[in-house]
């Protein structure tokens, strides 16, 4: 297949000749009539070819065709320079080719498209979009249509497009309607939007199986429809996290070559009932008490966090809880290795291996994943008793804008694992130390009143009878929680449907549990915090928790390392010259 992809020959851009090949993998062109040590080639991998056209062909600022039957445009990804030492911008590249004869130029558009097909099997034919148009600073519609839409006519994607009326459309659209004919699913929005995405996908995943999502010791399925996140919200955490850059058209361009990054999703269950998924953080203390906080006031868009995080950070809360978890294999990694999870991770994809190891048969596949968590037992768990500043658990580094790093540094996207961040109460300022290196390269986990574990599973619980006292406590200062809501409670447990789950605000009791509901002008500190999950507030406080390994896949390659980009794209330069000054000497 490959010596039939081959093509070489002489072709012109801007009236200067060039030698091209086309090998499998890449298509290059270098000048010729030119001294050689001037002489420089242009590589392109095969798999980062945007898009073949005939003619003469022009995008900005309107898509124009010059209809010449000598020529042909190629469109492809090209790294912009000096993006610092993560996360690279994507931007479209182009260039216009004439050929000596339409036969010529022919043979080389139909190679190029084959060799498209061949070495990029996951590009969308057609995606389902959704877009909140209230995301971040409700610029989700324009950055669609203006930047997102264009690249996907350019690369003959069809897309259908909702964007919402209300919250949770796009997850019940997922969940319920047909999605035949569609390669993935594209979120024009933030955290929130990703979220319903994932939850809408894994649950039809789910139904369609025939698995119960409740039980957390059930194997789940890995979603068959992939996630674009086109960032447009307040935090982008996910996005920023798989792709190291908040940048639409890099986004873009990823969901068009069919980019496609496994993602550990980690289940969260109430008394065996399912209440949400989690990609990035899951955090009771601090984070909880920023998001509750933070809802009211919405109004400020993103800048809500940092106002909420300070008045949080000045009340000064610590919290009693038992936290339980099960450890993962320290021989495989560990959070506190100093590595980082860049593009093509290979303790990544060792976790391929070990969480699908027979992924060519798919009959043994699901039934295989996952059985190892069944077999653990409960001697395996470690249990720790205390009071928190916080308790984080992230499935990956949740590294954002305000964080480059990200809460877990060395954390991985896709190893089955995810890592549980306690900080143990100290003084104010210990504290405001912990969260100001999260800005910096500096280790957040070197204090001594911060531990980090690299997990399996976790539990929480308040301490023996804190439950009760801590409703009483709050109980005797707002209206006594009355049985309907109990009732509430109990029934979503019974029945755990996550769709009523997800619907329900926050109940009166909820509320209860919830410090900055109640308590920012009570002068007692309250006994409970309440559960960040991925922007959610949590309706439960005792929570079981497990990782599922790469059950979803997103439309991304992880981060690119740029310094190493940079060495890799002129050492192919610099391979490509040399190669073929040999062929022809
Ligand atoms: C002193 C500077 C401290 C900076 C600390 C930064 C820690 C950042 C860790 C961020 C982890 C983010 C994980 C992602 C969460 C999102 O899913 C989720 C939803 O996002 P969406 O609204 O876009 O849908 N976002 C969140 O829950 C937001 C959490 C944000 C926490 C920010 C805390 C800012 C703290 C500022 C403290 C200031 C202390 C000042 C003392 C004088
Ligand atoms: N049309 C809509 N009206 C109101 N809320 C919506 C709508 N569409 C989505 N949402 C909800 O808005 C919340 C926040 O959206 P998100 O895109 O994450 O923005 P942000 O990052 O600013 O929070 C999400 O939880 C989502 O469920
Ligand atoms: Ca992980």
């Amino acid at each position: 297949m490959e010596t039939n992809l081959r093509l070489e020959s002489s072709l012109w851009v801007d009236n200067k000749r060039y030698r091209a090949v086309l090998t499998g993998w890449h298509f290059n062109w270098t000048e010729l009539d030119k001294k050689n040590h001037d002489k420089k080639t242009i590589s392109v991998p095969v798999a980062e070819v945007v898009g073949v056209e005939e003619g003469r062909v022009e995008i900005l600022p309107q898509k124009s065709v010059e209809d010449t039957d000598k020529d042909f445009t190629v469109f492809y990804v090209k790294r912009s320079s000096g993006g610092g030492s993560y996360g690279l911008h994507w931007r479209l590249g182009k260039t216009q080719f004439s050929c000596l004869s339409r036969v010529l130029r022919d043979q080389w558009t139909k190679h190029l498209r084959a060799a498209l097909k061949t070495h990029s099997p996951l590009r969308p034919h057609r995606l389902l979009v959704f877009i909140n148009p209230f995301g971040g600073k409700k610029k989700g519609r324009e950055i669609y249509h203006s930047l997102v839409s264009p690249l996907f006519e350019l690369a003959g994607i069809s897309s259908h497009v909702i964007v919402t009326e209300r919250a949770n459309q796009a997850r019940d659209h997922l969940l319920k309607k047909d999605l035949t004919g569609f390669d993935g699913v594209v979120c024009v929005g933030g955290d929130g939007m990703f979220s319903e995405i994932l939850h809408g996908l894994i649950g039809r995943t789910q139904q369609e199986a025939g698995l119960c999502e409740n039980d957390p010791t059930v194997t789940l399925h890995p979603c068959p429809l992939h996630i674009g996140i086109i960032p447009a919200g307040s935090t982008d955490c996910v996005c920023f996290a798989t792709v190291g850059v908040i940048d639409p058209v890099t986004s873009a361009l990823h969901i068009i070559i069919g980019d496609s990054q496994p993602l550990d999703v980690s289940s969260v269950h109430q008394a065996s009932a399912l209440v949400r998924y989690s990609v990035s953080l899951l955090g009771y203390g601090f984070y909880g008490d920023v998001l509750a906080e933070s809802e009211k006031h919405r109004w400020m868009g993103p800048l809500r966090y940092d106002y909420s995080g300070t008045v949080v950070y000045l009340s000064n809360r610590s919290y009693g809880g038992i936290v339980q978890y099960l450890p993962a294999d320290p021989v495989l990694s560990s959070p506190r290795d100093r590595t980082r999870c860049l593009a093509g991770c290979s303790v990544c994809s060792r976790s391929t291996e070990r969480l699908f190891p027979h992924s060519s048969d798919s009959s043994s596949l699901h039934s295989s994943h996952y059985s190892h968590f069944n077999n653990d037992s409960e001697g395996d768990w470690v249990s720790v008793e205390g009071r928190f500043r916080c308790v984080s658990l992230t499935c990956m580094s949740s590294s954002c804008p305000k964080s480059p790093l990200g809460l877990s540094p060395s954390a991985h996207l896709a190893d089955g694992t995810g890592d549980l961040i306690l900080v143990w109460d100290t003084h104010p300022l210990g504290f405001l130390k912990y969260l100001y290196r999260h800005t910096s390269s500096q280790d957040q986990f070197d204090l001594p009143f911060v531990e980090v574990h690299r997990v399996k599973a976790v539990r929480f619980s308040l301490p023996p009878g804190k439950e009760e006292e801590s409703f009483d406590e709050i109980g005797g200062q707002n209206d006594v929680v009355d049985d309907e809501e109990t009732g509430y409670i109990e029934t979503a447990s019974r029945t755990g449907s996550q769709q009523h789950l997800a619907d329900a605000d926050l109940t009166k009791r909820q509320k209860t549990a919830n410090p900055f509901l109640c308590c920012t002008a009570c002068s007692k500190a309250p006994a409970v915090s309440v559960w960040n999950c991925d922007g959610e507030l949590l309706p439960f406080t005792e929570i079981l928790c497990r990782i599922h390994g790469q059950l979803v896949r997103l439309y991304a390659r992880g981060i690119e390392d740029g310094a190493a980009m940079q060495d890799y794209v002129e050492e192919n330069d610099k391979h490509e010259r040399i190669s073929y000054i040999n062929s022809l000497t």
